[in-house]
């Protein structure tokens, strides 16, 4: 299955446009790693794709195909797409507990029947135990790093074949991050997930990412798989990237 997007979006009532109709295609099973400098129009691209946008800002264009035939973007979100984010705490109700989320998230798919099982199953496989307790948590009772968890499962409670993960390891501590990852990791090649991970960290990029697409002001300078994008940098960007990289961890990447 392929998600192919062209999210556009600009300043509310302004010409300048933010994001220029960017061209991003996810694959089942690949991970796409979307970098670029802080502003270049990351997380606006990722939100167009799902046809979002954040308050001030409007869409300008962002047909979204999948496997060739237009669908609207407003569909995607809990039927193709799930998200993950940089600061989970946002994402959830802070009124509900983690059952009442999961509820909602099946009633999307139509499958609320079995509710506890499916949720138990769910709480297994991305690794946070005692899924009676869990289920009955709030946000405010759980760490970033289980609210990360938590996303991720309701992504598997929703089937949904794509995960967009806009920076879903920078509020965590270290060993939370690898965590992360290697689930991320282990559902690309387990689920077949089509993932799409906004990073700033080139050491993720190198781990996890099949292809990468450089963002510069609004635009995408460069798409190349991983190993090419590292052994011969084409854009400014991305040689800009990797040069801050190398100059932070020179034992990597070398
Ligand atoms: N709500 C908003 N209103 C007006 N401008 C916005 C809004 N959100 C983002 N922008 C502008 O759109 C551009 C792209 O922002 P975006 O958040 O997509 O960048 P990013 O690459 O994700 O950055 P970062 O890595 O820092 O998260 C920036 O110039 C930003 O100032």
């Amino acid at each position: 299955m392929r998600l192919a997007a062209r999210p556009a979006a600009r300043c509310a009532g302004r010409p300048a446009e933010l994001v220029h109709g960017v061209d991003l295609a996810l694959e089942r099973g690949r991970v796409t790693a979307l970098v670029g400098a802080s502003g270049s129009g990351k997380s606006l691209t990722c939100l167009g794709l799902q046809g979002l946008t954040p308050p001030g800002v409007e869409r300008t264009g962002g047909r979204v195909r999948l496997d060739g035939a237009e669908v609207a973007p407003a569909t995607l979100p809990g039927r193709v797409v799930a998200t993950v984010m940089q600061n989970p705490r946002s994402a959830f109700n802070p009124v509900l507990t983690m059952r009442a989320h999961a509820r909602e998230t099946l009633t999307v798919r139509g499958a609320a029947d079995g509710l506890d099982d499916l949720l138990a199953a769910a709480l297994a496989e991305v690794g946070l135990p005692e899924p009676g307790r869990i289920a009955r948590l709030h946000p405010f009772e759980m760490s970033g790093g289980m609210l990360q968890r938590m996303m991720i499962a309701l992504a598997l409670l929703a089937e949904v074949p794509f995960l967009l993960a806009d920076e879903p390891t920078t509020d965590l501590d270290p060993l939370a991050q690898a965590h992360i990852l290697a689930l991320i990791e282990r559902l690309v090649v387990s689920r077949g997930l089509g993932v799409l991970i906004v990073t700033h960290d080139m050491g993720v990029v190198a781990r996890l990412a099949d292809e990468v697409a450089v963002m510069e002001a609004g635009r995408i300078v460069e798409t190349a798989p991983v190993a090419e994008l590292f052994a011969a940098p084409r854009s400014d960007a991305a040689r800009a990237l990797l040069a801050a990289h190398r100059a932070l961890y020179p034992e990597e990447l070398a």
